[in-house]
């Protein structure tokens, strides 16, 4: 027997008429959602609040007992950090836009994908923010307001973790909780081994290597942390990003030694992922390595922890350790390389439904 697909405008007659105000039944689009982490509104002290104040309520980022949590996050966290951070926001901010380069950048991935699929007419492209704007339930409400009844969404990390992957698809479906009429939903598996994003990162590093007045001693594939326990408890992230670097390794051919692993970006007391990378750059000219260059592999767009941690913090460390030759690799962002590997992820994920 033959399904109507719903695909097919003419569809919407075999399957039937609808009540006022509402996308035909056979409406059927597609809508493509990428998601990323989420980003502050501007650098002064609200909107950092309100952005660090969803983004550590969520529990899959802190585990804490909330009774705990919440005098902290409160009386300490918020009080200071929306300053500081601000500060270090103010640094990398998009002026002309007005807004974070994590934003510009992932508005241009979603751009540049919508005319990628161009031959896919039934399909929307959109994108959404776990934390801030523009939220993920509005981003999934305007595609179904558009006539998707299936939604593929994107989590934008390569490496799974329940602190981003998982909490990404959670938001999606506590959205889809307050509509009656919920999509159809799918979501993109992590990427962290797949051929087309180590070729993708392999040939981003060649290139931008190939640009420098330097060959680096040692590269650091440097990867945003997490607290050591979620990994213990099961969380798969540090074997995925492990498994990133190998396969990074492999395609480059290079050694243990010319590729490490490190994690950045702690936050709170607790111990998290190691090594990290702030301690090895501090350490490595006292060890005789005196050129590096730094890669986010983890990070798809370039970000607060790319550009200003690592371009500017990493950069100042090695320096005052006595370093001489420093390089920050570009994340993939919206770069061909980039797009590629969006691309071919989307079109994998769609098969059956296109
Ligand atoms: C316990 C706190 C945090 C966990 C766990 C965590 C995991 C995690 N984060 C990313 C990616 C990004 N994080 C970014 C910013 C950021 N991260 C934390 C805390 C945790 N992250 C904070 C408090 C912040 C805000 C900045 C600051 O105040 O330091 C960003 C950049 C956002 C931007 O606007 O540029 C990204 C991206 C991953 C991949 C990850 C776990 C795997
Ligand atoms: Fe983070
Ligand atoms: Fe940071």
């Amino acid at each position: 027997m033959t399904l109507p697909n719903p695909a097919d405008p003419k569809a919407a007659t075999v399957l039937g008429p609808l009540p006022a105000g509402q996308p035909p039944v056979g409406a059927g689009r597609i809508g493509v959602m990428l998601v990323n982490l989420g980003t502050p509104d501007g650098t002064e002290f609200e909107p950092m609040w309100r952005y660090l104040r969803e983004f550590l309520s969520d529990p899959r980022v802190i585990e804490l007992n909330k009774a705990i949590w919440y005098p902290i996050l409160y009386g300490l966290v918020l009080t200071t950090r929306p300053k500081k951070s601000g500060a270090n926001y103010a640094r990398i901010w998009n002026r002309q836009r007005n807004e974070s380069p994590l934003r510009t950048y992932t508005r241009a991935q979603s751009e540049k994908l919508s005319e990628a699929l161009r031959d896919l007419p039934g399909v929307t492209v959109d994108w959404a923010m776990r934390y801030g704007n523009p939220s993920t339930e509005s981003v999934a409400k305007g595609l179904v307001a558009q006539g998707c009844d299936r939604i593929l969404s994107f989590p934008l990390y390569p490496q799974y973790s329940a602190t981003t992957t998982a909490t990404a698809n959670d938001q999606l479906f506590r959205a889809l909780m307050k509509m009656r009429r919920a999509p159809a939903i799918r979501s993109v598996p992590p990427y962290y081994a797949e051929p087309v994003y180590i070729e993708a990162l392999a040939g981003s590093i060649e290139r931008h290597l190939a640009s420098l007045d330097f060959e680096p001693e040692m590269v650091i594939a440097s990867y945003h942390g997490i607290p050591k326990p979620y990994s213990d408890k099961g969380d798969p992230y540090q074997a995925h990003c492990l498994e990133t670097t190998r396969l990074l390794r492999e395609k480059l051919g290079w050694d243990e030694k010319k590729l490490i692993t490190t994690f950045q970006s702690r936050f709170g007391a607790q111990e998290w992922l190691q090594p990290y990378t702030d301690k090895t750059v501090e350490k490595l000219p006292a060890e005789g390595v005196r050129s590096i260059a730094i890669v986010n592999p983890g990070f798809s767009v370039d970000c607060i922890e790319t550009l200003d941690e690592i371009g500017r913090e990493a950069a100042e460390t090695f320096h005052h350790a006595g370093g001489e030759k420093f390089a920050h690799i570009p994340c993939l962002n919206d770069s061909a390389e980039g797009m590629a590997v969006i691309e071919a992820m989307v079109r994998r994920e769609l098969s059956g439904w296109v």
